[in-house]
């Protein structure tokens, strides 16, 4: 399946993907306020409320690229993940992926009760690792994760931001034919952010295609060649990441967007002095 036009190849298309959660419990109470609330949210079965998370996206992903996926609060970053790793079957439209989607998110599924090396064994035979290729990339996941001495007690011992990094050296020793990575990066310092971004654009070179939530628009610009934009479960804009992000800061903050204009402003003043003063220099 290669792309004639371009000579590359889709690994992700999501069509028309509507993506639903359906809750059971808070409006399973008998009486007229219930019922009322029922009626308005249209629900069939009492108890059960459905939220409509995703509505309606549609993108294709290609081999090598890096997908932002940004969005305020509860925009359907998550759950478009979720769904395109296979997670959530869409209640209308379809997903289509070509390879084996990895969903690394804060909830990956590590044994909080086990130790960090444990954990280690654990993922990578989990991703289909061999023995031998857990024991081969084990102390490079230690020194990626970077969490000392720490990595020999149990995970429930762990802050949320070191869990995070142990989950994504765990899951970036493998190359994956679609990685997708929910905020990780933000729990990390500034140190583990610059290897995790090195990391990323390996992993895009080796023609994977990954996908990154995060709420830090530095993080998005620093990683990825492209952005997706969601509101509201609706897709707003995809493009190229300056364009899209540029266009999110206008909306969302407006101040920031004002300052970067002036920067690039000047800059582009700066770059036309000096290539001016080289030009009578040279003349
Ligand atoms: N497990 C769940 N059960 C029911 N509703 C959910 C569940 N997870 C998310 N939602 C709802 O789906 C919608 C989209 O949530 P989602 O987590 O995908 O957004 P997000 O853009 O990732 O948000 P954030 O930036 O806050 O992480 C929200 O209305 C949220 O309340």
């Amino acid at each position: 399946m290669t792309d004639s036009a371009e000579g590359r190849t889709p690994t992700v298309i999501a069509d028309d993907v509507h993506l639903t959660y359906k809750i059971s419990g808070r409006y399973a109470k008998r009486g007229g306020a219930a019922a009322l609330a029922r009626t308005i949210m249209r629900q069939s079965t009492p108890g059960l409320r459905e939220v409509h998370a995703v509505r309606g996206v549609s993108f294709t992903a290609w081999e090598g690229d890096a997908i932002g996926l940004i969005g305020p609060n509860g925009s359907g970053k998550s759950t478009l993940l979720r769904g395109i790793a296979g997670l959530l079957t869409p209640s209308a439209g379809a997903v289509y992926t070509r390879g084996d989607p990895a969903l690394l998110g804060v909830n990956a599924a590590l044994i909080s009760t086990m130790s960090g090396e444990r954990n280690i064994t654990l993922g990578g035979l989990a991703m289909g690792m061999t023995p031998e290729e857990v024991a081969a990339s084990f102390d490079d996941i230690c020194e990626f994760a970077g969490i000392g001495e720490f990595i020999a007690l149990p995970m429930n011992a762990y802050s949320s931001g070191m869990g995070a990094r142990l989950r994504f050296a765990i899951a970036a020793s493998k190359a994956h034919d679609i990685l997708m990575i929910d905020e990780a990066l933000a729990t990390g310092d500034a140190e583990f952010r610059r290897r995790s971004e090195r990391r990323i654009k390996e992993l895009r070179d080796q023609a994977g295609t990954v996908f990154l939530v995060s709420h830090s628009l530095g993080v998005v610009r620093e990683t990825c060649n492209r952005a997706i934009w969601l509101e509201k479960g609706q897709l707003v804009m995809d493009g190229a990441t300056d364009e899209v992000l540029d266009a999110y800061e206008e909306k969302h903050d407006p101040q920031k967007a004002a300052r970067r204009r002036e920067d690039q402003r000047r800059q582009a003043e700066e770059a036309a002095k000096q290539q001016a003063a080289g030009v009578r220099a040279t003349g």
